[in-house]
């Protein structure tokens, strides 16, 4: 058994996350061990975020990514937030910086609490979504799904935040449509080479809208930042709002909205909260965890 290592278990707006501290080793958080913590209930999750010491200069942190199906993912907004706030309540500190696959993450934590993660650049050329046909126009591209004259859906925005989204634009609740059905369907169309997070949006208003999502690699989620980043940008992009908008995101357990602001620079700035719900020890080659005895939140910190 290798060495053990501490994790937290948090949530961003239920987005399921376990936070391992993998400061101090060299390796990675095996794909096995994904699969085994997702296949508990104890600690079934959306994604994993792994801190490893920072490998370049100027950044605080590498930060790996794993959904639950052991697949290694470039963005992830809600656990983002969460590293955020595990960092700040181990070091006081309230700015970090992180390095991903993805690029270099700035982050900072309010007086609130809620956080806020610069997401970097969007990305709209088509080869580097990546999808499988040129498009010269990405924020509409063909792709339907239902009875050819009357399509359930269609016409996504697509674009990469770091990972691949398509975002459909529904003119009613999004939990009206069967996402459990259509989801796997899309995020395994051939028009989606690397796959796809699918995001079904409703605008509601100028300022606002209403999502919920179909991750790549862990299916049905209660959040997804970085889609909620995606459907933010494409809307404003496609003029059905602006660059600020709130999102409620439909399957969220709480109402607490994230706000999305595509700034002038072309940084997507996610504000949000964080939560954590219990801490342990993990063999991150494994997957066997122990659960810390019960501790304040403040103990544990
Ligand atoms: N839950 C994450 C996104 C995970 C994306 C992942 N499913 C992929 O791109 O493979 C978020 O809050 O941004």
């Amino acid at each position: 058994m290798s060495q053990q290592v501490e994790f937290a278990k948090m949530n961003g707006l239920g987005n399921k996350i376990l936070v391992v501290d993998m400061r101090g080793r060299k390796d990675m958080v095996t794909p096995q061990a994904a699969i085994a913590l997702n296949g508990d209930p104890e600690t079934q999750f959306d994604q994993i975020m792994a801190i490893h010491d920072p490998k370049l200069d100027g950044t605080d942190a590498f930060i790996d990514i794993l959904n639950c199906d052991g697949t290694k993912a470039q963005a992830c907004g809600n656990g983002t937030r969460c590293v955020v706030q595990a960092l700040a309540s181990e070091t006081g500190r309230k700015v970090f910086t992180f390095q991903t696959v993805a690029g270099i993450l700035n982050a900072r934590e309010h007086e609130d609490g809620t956080i806020s993660v610069d997401m970097g650049k969007p990305v709209f050329a088509w080869d580097k979504i990546p999808l499988s046909e040129e498009f010269f126009d990405t924020s509409r591209i063909e792709l339907q799904i239902g009875p050819i004259d009357a399509p359930i859906l269609h016409s996504p925005s697509a674009m990469s935040m770091g990972n691949p989204h398509a975002v459909f634009w529904i003119d009613r609740d999004p939990m009206d449509f069967d996402l459990e059905r259509f989801g796997p369907m899309l995020e395994n169309h051939p028009m989606f080479p690397e796959k796809a997070n699918i995001t079904l949006a409703q605008v509601t208003s100028k300022s606002s809208l209403r999502t919920r999502t179909w991750e790549r690699g862990a299916g049905l989620t209660l959040a997804c930042g970085s889609a909620a980043c995606a459907a933010g940008v494409s809307a404003a992009r496609t003029g059905r709002t602006g660059r600020h908008v709130t999102i409620d995101v439909a399957s969220a357990p709480t109402r607490q909205p994230l706000v999305i602001e595509w700034r002038e620079d072309d940084h997507v700035v996610m504000t949000g909260p964080a939560e954590w719900e219990w801490s342990g020890k993990i063999d991150p080659v494994t997957g066997t965890f122990e659960r810390d005895a019960e501790q304040s939140e403040a103990q544990v910190r």
